[in-house]
């Protein structure tokens, strides 16, 4: 049983749960110091139409087996999970009772970084996919929209220590986006955890 709270989105043919605190304050601000400091970030180059762009965040990926993660047309070679993140990833597994191969961590230097509209469906993650996905730092806001009923919008605030899971058919129904803003905001990480075989 799982004492956190948590409340589950009002959204059709999806399935997405939110922990607002899953870890306290004190736990995040420390996780967040040392993940900063400690991730081997790196920044990719995407190529949309024949143009090259450097993608507008900085990630990392780490996998307890040795499966790369393919995505757009980047291939991330995996680190090994330790430290913080290999405690991170005990927690959640605990609580979503899933055990997961694979993170790939984000982090958002500023309101000029962001992730576009995407749906996580890549065949490796399988059919309906769980992703476990842990926010630290700076809140910023998570929109969701359906694939074919295109005024079907939802969006929530990952705050600092939280927990948002997806799983069922989500990954097939709705894509999702962190957007950029001008508000000024400070660093946030994202940790992604996802089972890629
Ligand atoms: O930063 C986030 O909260 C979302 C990250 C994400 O959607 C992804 O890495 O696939
Ligand atoms: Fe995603």
């Amino acid at each position: 049983m799982c004492l956190k709270e948590s409340h589950e989105l009002n959204m059709p043919d999806a399935q997405v749960v939110y922990y607002p605190q899953f870890f306290n304050k004190d736990r995040a601000d420390s996780l967040l110091a040392n993940l900063l400091n400690t991730t081997p970030w790196q920044q990719d180059t995407i190529t949309v139409f024949g143009k090259t762009y450097l993608q507008p965040r900085l990630t990392a990926f780490f996998a307890n087996n040795n499966k790369v993660y393919k995505y757009s047309n980047i291939t991330m070679q995996p680190h090994n999970f330790q430290g913080d993140l290999l405690e991170i990833k005990k927690e959640v597994e605990n609580v979503v009772g899933t055990e997961f191969t694979s993170c790939l961590a984000n982090l958002y230097r500023d309101g000029q970084d962001s992730n576009g509209w995407h749906a996580d469906d890549e065949k490796s993650l399988g059919k309906n996919p769980i992703i476990a996905s842990i926010s630290l730092g700076s809140e910023r806001i998570f929109q969701f929209k359906h694939k074919t009923h295109k005024n079907l919008r939802e969006k929530l605030v990952l705050e600092h220590g939280s927990l948002l899971v997806m799983r069922g058919k989500t990954q097939h129904n709705w894509l999702h986006q962190i957007p950029k803003t001008r508000k000024p905001v400070a660093k946030r990480i994202n940790l992604t955890f996802r089972i890629i075989q």
